[in-house]
Parts: C-alpha cells; sequence; structure tokens
C-alpha cells in the first residue's frame, strides 16, 4: 500500500486528488487549511487534516505531494519532513518553485519529482510535466510516474530550466482556452445567437477540433488549410486571426512570454 499526503487541496490538490481517489493500492491523507476544503477532501473519501502535526502518529508517507501556492511551500516542505523517510518521494506542482529551491527545507535523503500538471486532471485528461533531483532512482520515477498518468499525459524533462516555459504553456494554458470560450461564444452572440447555442458550438467546435488534431497526427497548419475554401468564410475569417501585427500569433507569444517571466519571478520571491 503507497500512504500518500498530499498538503494543500484547493483548485489544482483537488483536481488530482478527485482522480487519484480511485486508485487501488493507494491511500490518500491531506493536509489543508481550509475547513470547507477539507470537508470536500473529505467528501471524496481522503483522511483530511488542519496541519501535519494533527496526523496520526504512525502515518508514515511514501509520497508527499505539495499543491499549496509557491509563497507557502517552504513551510509545506519543512513539515512534511515529520513524515516522509530520508527514502520517500517529494513532490510538488507549485509554480516557479525549483528543486534546489526545495532541497533547502526538505534535507538531503528525499528524491524530488517538480511538476507542472493542469486542472484537467480531473478527469483525467492532465498534461504533467516533471523534472526529477539528481537523487531520484528509477523506481522514485516509476512512482512519481504511476501516480501522474492516472491524471492525464506525462513527460519527464531533464532540463528543469524548461519548467517556466512549460508553466506557461499547460499550466496556465487551460485559462487561455477557457478564454478562448468565453470571447468565441461571445462573438456569436453578437452575431445574433442565444447564447447557450453560441457557448455549445463554441465548446464544441474546441473540443472536436483539439480532438481531430490529437488523432490525426496531422499538422494543424494542414488541417486549418482543409477547412478554409479559396475567398470563402473561414478565409476571412483568418485574414482577422493572422493579421501579422495583431493576430493571434502575436498575442500569444506576448501571453506565454508573461506568463513564464511570472513564473521565474515566483521561484525568486
Ligand atoms: N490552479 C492551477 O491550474 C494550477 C496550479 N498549480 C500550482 O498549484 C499550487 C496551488 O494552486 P491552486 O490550487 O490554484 O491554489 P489554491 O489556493 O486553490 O490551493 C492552495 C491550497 O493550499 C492550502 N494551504 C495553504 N497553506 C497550507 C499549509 N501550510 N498546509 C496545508 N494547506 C495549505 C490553501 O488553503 C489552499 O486550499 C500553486 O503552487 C500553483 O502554482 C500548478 C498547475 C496548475
Ligand atoms: O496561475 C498560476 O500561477 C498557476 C500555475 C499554473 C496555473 N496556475
Amino acid at each position: 500500500m503507497t500512504q500518500v499526503l498530499l498538503i494543500g487541496a484547493g483548485n489544482m490538490g483537488f483536481a488530482m486528488l478527485r482522480t487519484w481517489i480511485g486508485m487501488e493500492g493507494h491511500r490518500f491523507a491531506v493536509v489543508e487549511v481550509n475547513e470547507s476544503l477539507r470537508q470536500r477532501a473529505e467528501s471524496v473519501g481522503a483522511q483530511a487534516y488542519d496541519a501535519v502535526s494533527d496526523l496520526p502518529v504512525d502515518l508514515a508517507a511514501n509520497v508527499v505531494v505539495i499543491a499549496t501556492k509557491p509563497q507557502a511551500v517552504a513551510d509545506a516542505v519543512a513539515d512534511s519532513r515529520a513524515v516522509l523517510g530520508q527514502d520517500g518521494l517529494l513532490m510538488s506542482v507549485a509554480a516557479g518553485i525549483t528543486i534546489d529551491g526545495m532541497r533547502q527545507y526538505a534535507g538531503e535523503g528525499p528524491a524530488i519529482v517538480r511538476c507542472m500538471p493542469n486542472t484537467p486532471a480531473a478527469i483525467g485528461e492532465g498534461m504533467v510535466v516533471c523534472c526529477a533531483s539528481a537523487n531520484a532512482r528509477s523506481s522514485d520515477r516509476a512512482l512519481a510516474l504511476s501516480l501522474l498518468s492516472a491524471i492525464g499525459r506525462v513527460a519527464f524533462i531533464e532540463n528543469e530550466s524548461l519548467m517556466d516555459a512549460v508553466t506557461a504553456m499547460s499550466g496556465s494554458g487551460p485559462a487561455y482556452v477557457f478564454h478562448l470560450l468565453e470571447a468565441f461564444s461571445a462573438a456569436g452572440v453578437a452575431a445574433g445567437l442565444p447564447e447557450d447555442l453560441a457557448m455549445t458550438l463554441a465548446k464544441q467546435t474546441v473540443f472536436g477540433a483539439a480532438k481531430l488534431a490529437l488523432a490525426s497526427g496531422a499538422d494543424p497548419a494542414v488541417l486549418r488549410e482543409q477547412v478554409t475554401s479559396a475567398h470563402g468564410t473561414t478565409a476571412a475569417a483568418l485574414s482577422v486571426l493572422m493579421n501579422p501585427e495583431v493576430g493571434l500569433a502575436v498575442l500569444f507569444r506576448r501571453a506565454v512570454e508573461a506568463a513564464r517571466h511570472r513564473s521565474l519571478e515566483l521561484g525568486a520571491e
């Protein structure tokens, strides 16, 4: 039985927990300072506590997953030492917080896996990118992989400095897509459609197009051309969206760079 302790069961922690909770061979305890969020964690079957010091004295964690805000990670890592053995695995999903940054508080023993998941983890459709500390054994990586593959697609990278760009893409990315849905459906409403129909068209179009892109493996540029008739409606829209000065490519580049920069700042705060 693998004992997992999740510290912080807010938006991201709970998104993972609700998918993990059904995993065979694992037991989940949660430390969460907010009472209503503790109750929410308990409602899906976890044991939830107010602080690490309140955990049962015999609880020994094989894995501690930190999902607090970046500013609270140092304290949470320090607290985790009371329940995580020297050969335990420490995982964190916090934006910006480096493996070296956590090592100061974790001590030399535990392997550390820094991860960047996203909230579609709640339905097993997340994207998680991980980077493991130098002392991580293949068994530590395998343990992290078994937990993370339950919440979505997993990639390990060796160059930790890429985690800021990863955060700016897949970590924050669901928010970009949700905003796309807001803007796309609002445009449909402005064009005369009822709100619920406009939102259904926006969601199903984004879902179907993403699924087609994943399933076909074709370059999205080719799929785009397959929609675009010469002098047709799509070409008219793309002349706006692909404007080289103010189009989507320019906006995405600025947005992703702003997020990457913020991730770097969080690591330095
Ligand atoms: N929300 C998202 O989509 C993603 C968030 N992350 C990372 O996940 C972390 C959490 O983000 P959110 O879930 O959005 O924030 P959140 O505020 O919803 O969750 C953090 C939770 O930690 C709890 N907490 C704070 N200090 C604690 C402590 N000492 N012990 C126990 N619980 C404590 C808070 O009560 C809160 O419920 C952040 O570090 C963020 O960078 C990573 C990927 C995606
Ligand atoms: O906004 C944030 O800082 C966190 C990290 C990635 C998604 N949410």
